[in-house]
């Protein structure tokens, strides 16, 4: 996996048939997807379950590219090993998901994948100031983590403008999480965002039967952030 900051766009498959995982990240990729994101809820941190390692490793033949794992779990370090087994090239923690998060990442690393760090809305920037070393991605959210279809939250973008300035010139990704769609695709790509990760707003009015929507809807929110 090399790194670029070129716009990524990552469709959440929160939003795909559940029923049809393995062709709906086949026709999501055939439809433009950069990077497939993976969003892990284990109904403590988040109120929402989804699934686990099991499913991911059933998914990761229908995947090309990127294997963009989020996990919105507490504990994490137990599950490292298997989410990584199960091939995610990026396993994103969360900051708030226990006390020791900088044992997580290099946990993450030590397990052969990219690191990533998710930040909620109500944590700020400089909680990742002393991971910086420890990570190749930092996600802010901009819903409240645990379902999809949410509103952006706009004071989010002055936290992706001190992420950027922080970060300088280190290969890390600033990834956006939640609400992001052709109008706010661009205020997040302005401040310094490269992946974004779009649920609703990629699978809506499509299917893997009629998958152009998906297409055009991933083409849409790449002119909006490429300006
Ligand atoms: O992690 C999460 C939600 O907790 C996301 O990845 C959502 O799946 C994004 O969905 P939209 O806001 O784009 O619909
Ligand atoms: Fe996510």
């Amino acid at each position: 996996m090399s790194f670029d900051r070129t716009i990524k766009i990552a469709p959440s498959i929160l939003s795909a048939d559940f029923a049809n995982f393995g062709v709906e990240c086949e026709v999501i990729e055939a439809q433009g997807a950069d990077w497939v994101h993976v969003d892990v809820m284990d109904g403590h941190f988040v109120p929402n379950i989804t699934f686990g390692p099991a499913t991911c490793a059933a998914i990761r033949p229908h995947i090309k590219g990127v294997m963009d794992v989020h996990l919105m779990i507490a504990p994490v370090d137990p599950y490292i090993e298997g989410f990584a087994n199960a091939g995610a090239d990026v396993i994103t923690a969360h900051v708030e998901a226990g006390p020791h998060i900088h044992r997580t990442l290099q946990a993450i690393r030590g397990a052969g994948a990219k690191a990533g760090v998710a930040l909620n809305p109500g944590t700020p920037a400089s909680s990742v100031e002393m991971l910086l070393d420890m990570v190749d991605l930092v996600c802010v959210m901009t819903v409240n983590p645990g379902f999809g279809g949410q509103k952006f939250i706009h004071s989010q973008i002055e936290k992706v403008r001190e992420l950027r300035a922080m970060i300088g010139d280190r290969p890390i990704h600033i990834e956006i999480d939640g609400g992001v769609d052709p109008t706010t695709a661009p205020l997040v790509a302005a401040a310094g965002a490269d992946v974004l990760v779009a649920g609703s707003a990629v699978f809506r009015g499509g299917s893997i039967t009629n998958p152009a929507p998906y297409g055009e809807n991933i083409r849409a929110i790449r002119a909006a952030a490429v300006v």
